[in-house]
């Protein structure tokens, strides 16, 4: 039944057809003549979360506190930065310097991953326009795990890297879920959270050397629940907060992380999803690694009736996160967002 309502809303779907990016399609965001001034964000505050507060079960007035400030964040920006995660600095290192030597193999290397075919769970590719320029990896990562074979030893520390950021990312779901006043595990139960579909965008933006090509990634959202980033310098990344565009100026041991597409639908619209754009720093290179945690591909996201009431119908049509991510002919290893669509 599930199914056969998600198909339907499948074929509802307008197609968008992917384009080349042009000058003219900047939009306000991105001005055609890309002053330094139309791409410069903003230093203000981003809220932090303490994740050892978080999960402080023996002290509750520090997870209430924690999950306080979760709850602001999430209302108020829609991202905020995690400290005290937990996640060794060490291993978190080894990451950036797996992903380098991946980004520093030949281009023939990298090659094998460029297809796109449904059954693709690993894909490279390498963009650089005017005014773009980036080269990515992308890997599913559960409930399989996928890496290339080179370099030697990648594969391990992002796996290990991998399943201790999920742990970290499901509890702040469940910090979330209590900042709503859901039942306890009701976003894992609910996205089949156990089989949860969790992918990878490794970026690698180079040094630039002359102030054009500065635009890492256009605005944007991205579908999952939350996103969970980290990048080995500062600087790039900036996220939208009431009209202004703000610098994530995160430290290399710091996760920031932002709602996504499904925890906006889920709640109806109370939770955004963070629009962000990249816009790089010219004189390092920079490597970013945000993992999408995401529902099981079958689990059919909609608005949960938390959220509904006469005064607040469904803002979003239901649709299972298999057929979100593969809307407009995109493979679910593309983490294309298709908000537009689904909106009622
Ligand atoms: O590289 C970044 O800072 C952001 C990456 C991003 O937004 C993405 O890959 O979707
Ligand atoms: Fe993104």
């Amino acid at each position: 039944m599930l199914t056969t309502c998600s198909k339907m809303v499948r074929q509802l779907l307008q197609p968008i057809e992917e384009k080349a990016i042009t000058s003219s399609d900047l939009g306000d965001a991105f001005p055609p003549n890309c002053t330094d001034d139309a791409l410069n964000g903003e230093d203000d505050e981003i809220p932090i979360v303490d994740y050892s507060m978080l999960i402080n079960f023996d002290n509750p007035a520090q997870r209430s506190s924690a999950i306080e400030n979760l709850s602001k964040a999430c209302l108020n920006y829609g991202f905020f930065i995690v400290k005290n995660h937990g996640i060794a600095d060490n291993l978190i290192t080894r990451v950036y310097e797996g992903l380098l030597a991946f980004f520093d193999l030949a281009e023939e290397e990298k090659r094998q991953y460029e297809t796109i075919s449904p059954s693709d769970r690993i894909r490279w590719g390498k963009g650089d326009t005017n005014h773009v320029s980036r080269e990515f990896l992308k890997i599913a990562a559960h409930p399989q795990f996928h890496c290339p074979t080179k370099p030697l030893g990648l594969g391990e520390v992002l796996q290990e890297y991998s399943q201790n950021l999920r742990e970290v990312g499901l509890e702040l779901l469940r910090g979330i879920e209590k900042s709503l006043g859901l039942e306890d595990l009701y976003i894992e139960k609910t996205m089949k959270l156990g089989t949860g579909y969790n992918f990878f965008t490794a970026n690698d933006y180079p040094q630039r050397l002359h102030s054009q090509k500065r635009i890492g990634q256009f605005p944007h959202c991205d579908p999952s629940l939350l996103i969970l980033l980290i990048q080995n310098v500062g600087g790039g990344l900036q996220l939208e907060h009431r009209g202004k565009w703000l610098n994530a100026n995160i430290e290399p041991s710091w996760i920031i992380v932002n709602v996504a597409d499904h925890l906006e639908i889920l709640t109806n619209g109370k939770y955004k999803s963070a629009l962000h754009r990249v816009v790089v720093n010219n004189e390092e290179r920079r490597v970013t690694l945000p993992m999408f945690l995401g529902p099981s591909l079958d689990a059919l996201v909609c608005p949960s009736p938390q959220f509904v009431d006469e005064n607040h119908p469904p803002r979003y049509v239901g649709i299972t996160y298999e057929d979100y991510l593969e809307a407009n002919q995109h493979h679910i290893i593309e983490g294309k967002s298709c908000m537009q669509q689904i909106r009622l």
